[in-house]
């Protein structure tokens, strides 16, 4: 122990000494049970409590996952943030909020993956836990992949943030959605043919949330390469971690072809979600971070090919 060590515990108070000091105080009487059994079970209690609930349950889960990418790296961990519900009937007074995460806690366990597949299994063991008749689960996360330069073929890691969510009831089967936010870059269209020089170009947040047919097959193809292609192959140029003079001139000069406004962006990007035969319904956002202006510049449509008309 050094001198100033030995200062310090010579002169500091007791850990408990100082809580005392700082207004901690003995516990009181306690006469309620402590044995699970002979506690209040409040959330269970049955009585006509006026409105059924469309959604109880919790959100903001965060957790470690493992999940599958068509793209290098080919399994990675990433975080997980789950929201986790059902309905409730009148007559019950609250949900088992426990049983959620405690589900979670035992997938994990014995080694969960994420995928559409194990989610709709989760969600339908969920409902049984709780004694409910339909479940809710939904995870947003983080998805990495691997990405070269266009000239030098350096390679770094990108990143677009993804969802999936899985509805079961008893009653009408499964409803998946998937969805992804990637960034890409835009150059104004405008601004190129009204300026003897430049064009001025923002940072674009493409967002996409697709249904998929019950025929789906995540096995033969990862939903998550296919938006994130719809996104960047329409976009005026690419985002890369990793770029060299040449890649960086490839780059501008590609955009500088590619001009496209936020409205454009979103028309092609929905032509090819049309085009894709495993959704089918879209709803495909894009949000410019403008380089010229303090805002955002926005654009969003909704599309179901069962229903709608072109
Ligand atoms: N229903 C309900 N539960 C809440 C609320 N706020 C907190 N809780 C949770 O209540 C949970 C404990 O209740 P239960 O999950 O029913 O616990 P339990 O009855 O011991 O668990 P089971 O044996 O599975 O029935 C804790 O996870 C708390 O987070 C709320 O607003 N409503």
């Amino acid at each position: 122990m050094n001198k100033t060590e030995s200062h310090i515990t010579d002169t500091m108070p007791s850990k408990d000494e100082r809580h005392k000091l700082f207004g901690s105080v003995p516990p009181g009487p306690k006469t309620k049970p402590v044995e699970k059994d002979q506690m209040a079970d409040l959330q269970n209690s049955r009585q006509d409590f006026l409105f059924d609930l469309d959604v109880v349950g919790i959100n903001n889960v965060k957790h470690p996952i493992t999940i599958e990418s068509s793209m290098k790296p080919s399994t990675q961990t990433t975080i997980g943030t789950f929201t986790f519900s059902s309905s409730i009937a009148k007559g019950s007074k609250g949900t088992n909020m426990s049983r959620f995460t405690e589900q979670l806690t035992s997938y994990y366990e014995q080694g969960f993956t994420v995928t559409i597949e194990s989610l709709k299994q989760f969600a339908e063991e969920l409902a049984g836990r709780l004694k409910r008749e339909d479940a809710f689960i939904k995870v947003e996360f983080p998805w990495f992949f691997e990405r070269e330069g266009p000239s030098s073929c350096l390679a770094g890691m990108n990143h677009a943030d993804a969802f999936i969510s899985v509805t079961w009831s008893k009653a009408g089967g499964f409803d998946i959605q998937t969805g992804l936010t990637g960034k890409i870059t835009t150059l104004c269209p405008c601004s190129k043919e009204i300026s003897e020089y430049s064009a001025h170009n923002q940072r674009g947040n493409v967002s996409m949330a697709i249904t998929l047919t019950e025929d789906f097959n995540e096995d033969m193809v990862d939903w998550k390469e296919v938006l994130l292609e719809a996104a960047e192959s329409n976009a005026s140029a690419r985002i890369h971690p990793v770029l060299k003079r040449p890649d960086e001139k490839m780059v501008t000069e590609q955009a500088y072809e590619n001009p496209r406004f936020v409205e454009d962006m979103v028309r092609l990007v929905a032509a090819d979600l049309y085009e894709t035969p495993f959704i089918h319904a879209f709803e495909v956002s894009c949000r410019n971070e403008e380089s010229i202006h303090l805002h955002d510049a926005l654009a969003s449509l909704r599309f179901d090919k069962r229903t709608d008309e072109r």
